[in-house]
This record gives structure tokens, sequence and C-alpha cells, in this order.
């Protein structure tokens, strides 16, 4: 359960009393989520989420994410804006802890995402790469290839502690993908999270919104592709599902064909970005206390998924 801080009526008073969306009618935890505290508010002026940031998140990048968040609203994208208090202020503090409220998305995130709700999130994606065009902020990627040879090292002994022997497949993986890393791709805006869970479908299955960009940064756009492919299109036996990636990719390209050179880069994308979520799920491993309220994800379920892209990924087929 992600509700790492308590509230209380009177802390929550005193906090609304800087905006105009009047008293709270209604106000509980979420359990979802991993990262972050967040609490559906209901107010005598309409629904909201507050979260509260609790961990990875640097305080310096918040006004990143909540800028990209304004900024893409304000373009018409389907991503929940924050609402500035009486002065225009977004970033605010509750407990000593900075915090944000937002606009309520309504929609459903899909629990085994279907081969349809494959080809809508990727036409999600593709929009959200157009909406953030001209965004002016610049964020790196910190989680982004430089960085996980050095952060492996720090974790060598939990990966053999997970599967024995696993520190040195992942030190030869890491050579070649330091090798054969794509440059030169085109670059933009990206989620770099857009997992099943951060993605909201209408009743009839079309793409809803797309919540939580705290990992948002400026990366090439077919990785964000590559990290989409490795969240929603493998099946629960570990098996990847073609039929799922192709409208994915379908779908993404609705919005914004991909060239030639990004197509070809994928396979060692998705390489890499299964690289990045075992290596964060490793460091949370080992981080986690016995009987924590957040069960830490499983690294080898990523583990696994780089197996799977060891062997080579053919999604276009020959020639495409
Ligand atoms: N703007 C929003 N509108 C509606 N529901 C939301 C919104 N933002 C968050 N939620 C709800 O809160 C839950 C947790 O939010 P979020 O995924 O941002 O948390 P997190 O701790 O950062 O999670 P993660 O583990 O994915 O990093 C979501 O699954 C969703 O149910
Ligand atoms: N989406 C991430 C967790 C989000 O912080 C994972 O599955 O490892």
């Amino acid at each position: 359960m992600a509700v790492y801080t308590d509230i209380t009526d009177d802390e929550l008073a005193a906090f609304l009393s800087d905006y105009d969306l009047g008293q709270a009618v209604a106000f509980k935890g979420i359990a979802e989520g991993v990262e972050n505290s967040n609490f559906l508010l209901e107010t005598e002026s309409g629904r909201f989420i507050l979260t509260v940031y609790e961990r990875r998140a640097k305080p310096e990048d918040l006004p990143y994410f909540l800028d990209l968040l304004t900024w893409l609203a304000d373009r018409g994208y389907p991503s929940a804006k924050p609402i500035a208090d009486r002065a225009g202020a977004t970033l605010k503090t509750i407990r000593g802890k900075p915090a944000a409220l937002v606009e309520f998305l309504p929609g459903l995130s899909a629990r085994r995402p279907t081969v349809a709700h494959c080809r809508e999130a990727g036409e999600g994606l593709a929009w959200l790469h157009l909406a953030g065009e001209g965004y002016p902020a610049r964020r790196a990627n910190d989680l982004g290839q430089p960085h996980w040879a050095p952060l492996f090292a720090k974790h060598r002994k939990a990966a053999d502690g997970l599967k024995p022997g696993l520190s040195a497949t992942i030190d030869k993986d890491l050579a070649e993908l330091a090798l054969s890393w794509p440059r030169g791709l085109p670059t933009g805006v990206i989620h770099a999270d857009y997992f099943p869970d951060n993605v909201f479908f209408k009743p009839d299955g079309k793409f809803a919104a797309a919540i939580d960009f705290y990992f948002a940064c400026d990366d090439a756009f077919a990785y964000d592709i590559a990290v989409t492919l490795n969240a929603w299109c493998f099946e629960a036996d570990g098996s990847f599902n073609i039929t799922a990636a192709r409208a994915l990719v379908a779908g993404y390209e609705r919005r914004r064909p991909l060239s030639p050179t990004e197509r070809d880069a994928i396979p060692i994308l998705a390489r890499g970005a299964a690289m990045r979520f075992f290596l964060t799920r490793l460091a949370d491993w080992g981080a986690t206390p016995a009987g924590a309220l957040v069960k830490p994800k499983d690294p080898l379920e990523y583990e696994r998924k780089l197996a799977v892209h060891r062997e080579g990924l053919s999604l276009f087929g020959t020639g495409a």
C-alpha cells in the first residue's frame, strides 16, 4: 500500500486554504503505486489527486515534471494537469514533504492488456511524443545506458543471490549493450515508465490518459517504445507476444511513423530497456526490509525478458 505519509484533517484543511477549491468532502489514500503517496481528494469543486513525493524523484526535478504535465495538458494531451494555488504555485509542501495537487482523470488501467489495448497504448505514446515537442526544459535520463554498469556494480552480490552466476551474465550483457547502443536516434520528451498501470482506457477500450510522469526525461522516442513493448507484450509464461508488439507499433505509427533506423534499433533498445528495469528492481530488492508495506517488484521477471532479447527479436520480419 503506497501511503507512506499520514495527513490529518487539520493538515489537509491548512493545505487547501491556499487554493480556491472549497473544503474537502472526501479524502482517502490510494493503495496502488510504489513510489509516492497518493490520495483521492474530493472538494466542493471537484476531484483531485494529492501526491506526496516520497523517494526516487529528486526534489530539484519536481518542477520539470509538474511543468511538463501543465505543458502537455495545455496542448490537449490527456495527462493530469497540476492545480495552481492562489499564488500560481503547483509545487507545494505538506508535512514538510514536497506535494502537488493534480486533476483526477477518469479511466481504468488494463490488468491483462489485449492486442487492442496495445494498439491504443501505442497511439497514446506517439501522441505524448508529439505533444512534448517544444517543451523548453531539459532532463537527462539518469537511468539511461551510461548509468547501468555503475548501478550494477553496487548490486552484483544481490544478483548472484537471486540466481547463481547471474552477475557474470549481466556483465556480458552490459558490455554488449555499451558496444552496440544506438546513437543519433530522434529524441524528445519520453515517459520512460509507460507501464499498463500508468495508462487509462475508456469503457469502449480507447486510450483515455497517461499518468505517473516521474521518470520523464529526454531520450530516444524509440527507447520509450522499447520500454513499452517490454511492459505490455510479454505473456505470463514469459513468451513475447509478437502480435501484440506489432499492434503496439502500428498504433504508434498512426500518429508518428518510425524511420527505418528507429525500427532497426528496437531489438537492442528493448534489450537495454529490460536491463534498466532489471537493475532498478534489483536495487529495490536489496533495499526493501522484510515485512515492508510495499512489496518490491520481481527483478527476475526482467531478467527473463532480458534473456528473450539476448536471442534477438525479429519484430518486423526480414526486409521490413
Ligand atoms: N491523475 C490521476 N487520476 C486518477 N487516478 C490517479 C491519478 N494519478 C494517480 N492515480 C491513481 O493512483 C495510483 C498510483 O499513482 P502512480 O502510479 O502515479 O503512483 P506511484 O507510486 O508513482 O506508482 P508507480 O509504482 O507506478 O511508480 C494509480 O494507479 C491510480 O489509481
Ligand atoms: N514500472 C516500474 C516501477 C515504477 O517505479 C517497474 O515495474 O519496475
